[in-house]
């Protein structure tokens, strides 16, 4: 039978901006209130959605959410009408007000956790949404992306459906940007590697001191027995606090693998020697392939260099033949080490033999790469039919959906924006046809 990995992009919304809501994330703070470019985010995010496409990989689109959200503002206290609503909280609360307006939801490593139906007990495909508590903004979107990837995987045979995490720090899930998994091939059972910041009840555990640890070790556990995964294919790694505290706020921002590689930075994990065994043996049981463990050392990249240029936060996708290539934003290619680093890497005697360059720079702006704009989900044949066929990418709807942000997206959004009421009547227009297209149902709020 044949098997996929699919690369689901985040489309970019229509209220794409920069408001600074991420501490921890050195590329939101320093960006804070520029002026963003919906229209040219949106279009790079399709540019590299219709490259992998033209590669031959599964290529897929995950819709934004409905941004501002009113209901939000409205459990807070606003009210009246949707102008009204926004007028109030610009005036007595702008920070709660950019903070309702993210598109976050673009960056579709954090929208959920996929376990692979390879690896779980029921052979089915199992979704848990991430409940993103650690920041306000992100913890609006859990539901919506539940919503949507229902719509998505819609097929009780082969997909599973999860509820996301109780909302509480003590199980903040940041979902697949701290999740890898490792196969042979794609639908054999693998090694689902559960990276998390902290500790959530032991305090004498390291974490970080400085920024926050975004995802427990509890909401790995509890994700992981969720999916009905075996032990003999779980591995639970801490990444290195201190490492959390020079801005690597996830995981993907500091290793990525795939199949049987793990690229990572010799500082990003905690107790490495012995996790990597455990890896190792773990793997060993479940593919004959050799596993390769790729070190970056501190004097090849630092990992100020990692978190500017995020070598890591890229794609590792299945060329052919066992080999890989290696989809990276052009901020690696634009400095001299990575860029170097990178062309060496691609010499040595590894599966990754070639590398990609994308400008994702609106994205990036805002501390997303290539990485976190991608939620993967490995699927067999029948899986793969049995998923929404609107929301693969085709030469048609790269057109149509150039089209339609050309219709509805602005070229520019700056912080006065937000407290323009079209601004809400024309992503609701957007997104209302958007659904259409995609075939999502009544996804968002205001359709319901
Ligand atoms: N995986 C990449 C996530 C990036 C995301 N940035 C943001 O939410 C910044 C939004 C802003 O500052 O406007 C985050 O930090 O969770």
């Amino acid at each position: 039978m044949k098997h996929f990995e699919a690369n689901f992009d985040g489309l970019v919304g229509p209220t794409h901006n920069y408001a600074g809501l991420s501490v921890g994330n050195v590329a939101s703070l320093n960006n804070a209130k520029d002026t963003s470019n919906p229209k040219s985010a949106a279009k790079q995010g399709l540019q590299k959605m219709k490259a992998l496409h033209d590669m031959g990989l599964v290529q897929g689109v995950l819709a934004p959410h409905e941004r501002p959200d009113l209901d939000a503002l409205r459990r807070l206290g606003f009210s009246g009408s949707d102008t009204s609503v926004l007028e109030q909280a610009a005036k007595q609360a702008p920070q709660v007000l950019r903070a309702v307006y993210s598109a976050s939801s673009m960056w579709t490593a954090n929208a959920a956790t996929v376990s692979p139906s390879a690896d779980t007990a029921d052979k089915k495909v199992h979704f848990t949404p991430a409940n993103l508590t650690n920041k306000f903004h992100r913890s609006l979107e859990p539901e919506t992306s539940g919503r949507i990837l229902k719509a998505m995987f819609n097929n009780e045979q082969h997909f599973a459906h999860h509820q996301h995490l109780p909302d509480n720090d003590h199980f903040g899930d940041e979902g697949a940007a701290n999740h890898t998994r490792l196969c042979g091939e794609y639908d054999q059972a693998g090694v689902e590697l559960f990276v998390y910041g902290r500790h959530a009840f032991d305090s004498s555990k390291p974490a970080p001191v400085k920024y926050p640890a975004r995802h427990t070790y509890e909401a790995c556990e509890a994700v992981s027995r969720l999916h009905q995964l075996d032990e003999s294919g779980v591995v639970y790694m801490q990444q290195n606090p201190d490492v959390i505290d020079q801005g690597v706020f996830h995981n993907d921002v500091i290793s990525v693998g795939n199949q049987n590689v793990l690229f990572y930075h010799e500082q990003a994990f905690l107790n490495t020697a012995e996790k990597f065994k455990e890896i190792q043996s773990k793997f060993a049981k479940k593919s004959d392939k050799e596993f390769h463990f790729i070190k970056v050392a501190t004097d090849q990249v630092s990992v100020e260099q990692a978190v500017k240029t995020y070598l890591f936060n890229t794609q590792l996708v299945d060329i052919g033949n066992g080999h890989m290539a290696i989809i990276a934003p052009m901020e690696c290619k634009e400095n001299p080490s990575v860029s170097a680093y990178l062309d060496n890497l691609i010499t040595q005697n590894t599966p990754i033999k070639q590398v990609n360059y994308f400008d994702v720079k609106q994205s990036m702006r805002n501390g997303g790469g290539p990485a976190c704009l991608r939620l993967r989900v490995a699927l067999n044949e029948q899986e793969l039919a049995a998923t929404n066929q609107n929301v693969l990418m085709s030469e048609q709807l790269f057109s149509t959906l150039n089209t339609w942000v050309d219709k509805h997206y602005r070229d520019e959004l700056s912080e006065s924006d937000l407290r323009d009421p079209m601004l809400v009547i024309e992503t609701r227009a957007a997104l209302d046809e958007l659904t259409q297209i995609l075939n999502l149902g009544s996804v968002y709020p205001f359709q319901r």
